[in-house]
């Protein structure tokens, strides 16, 4: 059954280059079939309508035959209401059975694409986060749902099919019984129907691809254009009468080819009425002479010329079966293709969880680590943008030999130039990535010896941009604890001291805020990202600090929030600011992916090497460590245990 086809996505034109992936992998018809495995039972049934549904299409002729032969032609009034009855409860019949077959074809269509969707929602929700950073959102939405509705059509077309099949096999087999010579007939004058039918189709498909191309594009041009920033770039930066002349040039394509699969759209109708008169005139031609010579009853050559109008149908229906189970084949392997991308980052069977509540150490020990290249992580046919060589491209070692302790409760600064690998240490700490060699350990385990809801639970991360859901505050708040009591919501806002701008909106906590709505400050999402982690109260605090220059007001906010945030909790920090610097137990300066020097603020600074050189520039270039913080915030509350904050271990 495993078949080998060429293709383009099925929503391109042929002439769309597909780069890469364009093949379907044998096993895929296995595969596709092992999905109808948990509906059998609609299948079963689904197959047993279409023959009853078929049986209905031949017996209303040979009713009509005897109605004309037997009743009228020998003025048996008896027979004709009777055959007339029958064959107006056969239609009653036909009909209940075609509603019974779309909704068991439904069913069984929803099954699969049900059984199919959340597989790969499940998937791709599973994936490690380099994944969505090299993919394209718009073009990972349209695998998961356009291309799997496209499937799910397909599908439901493949199955009328299936009806068509055997109820062409049965018109053929009843004309043949009627009469051999006009049944050769038919069967010649159907290549002549079929092949334009063919044509006619191929032509419409192509320009629908088009469209679909077309439309895509002007949707993802306006979607890109029309949000709040790129609506700002183009304001700013835009040239309107270009940018509108592109617009135009856009839906005018759209306009031209719409008309153009109009018109074919008719030409099909048109053909196919054209060619139904045409085969019924050559069939009333030679079996009205056969009537005359005696060879056959008026009756059966209404019967024949009925059942002709039965077969043109279905045969259209089978024309494009090729196409169709094509498109079947390719669109569920495209999803396959997705399902087989294996997350890099896995939870390993049996794996443990860590104590709660109390802050863990984390240790380094001989951390190695390249980024993952992109096959490893992607796949080629998500990213426009992916050149081959990418594919097995290796980067370079972005960390060499990294050890380190950050004891448990304390507070570990990281500085180092820009590309030093700060981040990425960061990044392995909350174990988006895996090392490549040494381990990275927290409270003693091994992060791959933890399960993901361990790791959730232990370690929070605030970003420098902290991304905000457009929902209400609330929500937003409560993604961290979803029974987060109002108390606890205000509580966490005081901590992060952002309670008084929440206090001062109109509608509080019910404000909707993200990328549309109340827009907040870098300082203010920074602070209500403060807030998020004080609700979730993790063990483990991993923090980008803020490299924007904050006015004095907010710097010295955001430091309220910080050390509410990681007080008694193990903190990893990229730190920016001198204070957080100056309060820090350990400082490592990060270059080229090594620990170059490790130790405290005076320590470092007597050492005179690259933090001494680092501090000095920053004076020079404040914006380097943010604003010079004279006086500087001291630290003076002693630590408290981890679990007084709200009682959640913070
Ligand atoms: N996804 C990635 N794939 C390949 N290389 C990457 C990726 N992310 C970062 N890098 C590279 O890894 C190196 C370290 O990056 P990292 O972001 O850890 O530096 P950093 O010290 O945090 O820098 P900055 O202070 O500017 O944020 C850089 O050379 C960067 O270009």
């Amino acid at each position: 059954m495993d078949v080998v086809l060429n293709f383009g996505a099925p929503t391109k034109s042929d002439d769309d280059p597909d780069p890469w992936g364009n093949r379907v992998r044998p096993g895929t018809v296995r595969r596709v079939l092992a999905y109808f495995r948990p509906h059998l039972g609609l299948v079963a049934l689904f197959i047993a309508i279409a023959a009853l549904e078929a049986a209905v299409v031949i017996a209303t002729p040979l009713l009509m035959k005897e109605l004309i032969d037997g009743g009228i032609l020998k003025n048996d009034f008896g027979v004709v209401i009777l055959m007339a009855v029958l064959t107006a409860a056969l239609a009653v019949v036909g009909a209940l059975l075609s509603l019974f077959s779309a909704y068991v074809s439904a069913r069984m269509g929803e099954g699969v694409t049900y059984d199919l969707r959340v597989q790969a929602i499940d998937h791709v929700r599973s994936l490690p986060v380099a994944f969505f950073t090299r993919t394209q959102t718009g073009v990972l939405v349209g695998r998961l749902h356009t291309e799997l509705i496209m499937a799910q059509q397909s599908f439901g077309h493949l199955l009328m099919s299936a009806t068509s099949a055997v109820t062409v096999l049965l018109v053929l087999a009843e004309m043949f019984y009627l009469s051999w010579l006009v049944a050769v007939v038919t069967l010649v004058l159907i290549p002549l129907f079929v092949v334009p039918w063919v044509y006619v189709g191929r032509m419409i498909q192509k320009r629908t691809g088009r469209l679909m191309e077309a439309n895509a594009g002007l949707g993802g041009l306006l979607h890109e254009r029309f949000n709040v920033q790129g609506a700002m770039l183009s304001k700013l930066f835009g040239r309107p009468d270009e940018e509108m002349a592109d617009y135009r040039d856009r839906s005018g394509k759209i306009r031209d080819i719409g008309v153009s699969i109009s018109i074919w759209g008719r030409m099909s109708f048109a053909m196919m009425a054209l060619m139904a008169s045409i085969a019924t005139a050559v069939v009333y031609g030679i079996g009205g002479g056969l009537v005359i010579d005696g060879a056959f009853q008026l009756g059966t050559l209404i019967a024949i010329a009925t059942l002709l109008g039965r077969l043109l149908g279905p045969i259209t229906q089978l024309s494009g079966l090729q196409e169709t189970a094509q498109t079947v084949v390719v669109s569920f392997s495209r999803i396959f293709e997705l399902l087989d991308l294996k997350p890099l980052i896995q939870e390993r069977p049996g794996a443990g969880e860590l104590e709660k509540d109390v802050a863990p150490d984390i240790e380094f020990d001989d951390v190695t680590f390249r980024y993952p290249t992109a096959n490893e992580v992607s796949l080629a046919s998500l990213e426009h943008l992916r050149t081959k060589r990418e594919n097995e491209e290796l980067s370079a070692d972005v960390l060499r030999g990294i050890s380190f302790q950050a004891p448990a409760g304390t507070l570990t600064a990281l500085v180092g130039p820009s590309g030093a690998g700060k981040s990425t240490i960061t990044h392995l700490v909350s174990r988006l990535y895996d090392p490549n060699s040494g381990t990275v350990r927290v409270g003693g385990s091994d992060l791959r010896d933890l399960t993901f809801d361990s790791l959730r639970e232990t370690i929070g991360v605030v970003s420098q941009d902290a991304y905000l859901f457009h929902d209400t505050i609330r929500e937003n708040l409560l993604y961290a604890r979803p029974t987060a009591t109002e108390e606890e919501l205000i509580e966490a806002c005081k901590g992060a001291q952002i309670w008084e701008l929440i206090e001062s909106l109109p509608r509080g906590f019910d404000t909707v805020t993200g990328d549309r709505g109340y827009r907040m400050s870098g300082g203010e999402k920074q602070r209500l990202a403060i807030a998020r982690l004080l609700l979730k109260a993790p063990t483990v605090v991993v923090l980008d600090e803020a490299t924007a220059h904050l006015d004095s007001e907010s710097e010295a906010a955001v430091q309220r929030a910080l050390k509410t945030a990681l007080r008694s909790r193990t903190s990893i920090v990229i730190a920016h600011r001198l204070s957080t610097i100056r309060e820090a137990d350990q400082i490592l300066v990060i270059d080229g992916g090594t620990v170059r020097e490790r130790g405290t603020h005076d320590e470092l600074l007597a050492q005179d090497g690259l933090y001494a050189e680092l501090y000095r520039t920053q004076f020079a270039n404040p914006d380097r460590f943010g604003p010079k913080p004279e006086p500087e915030p001291e630290i003076d509350e002693e630590p408290e245990p981890v679990a007084t904050f709200m009682g959640h271990g913070g």
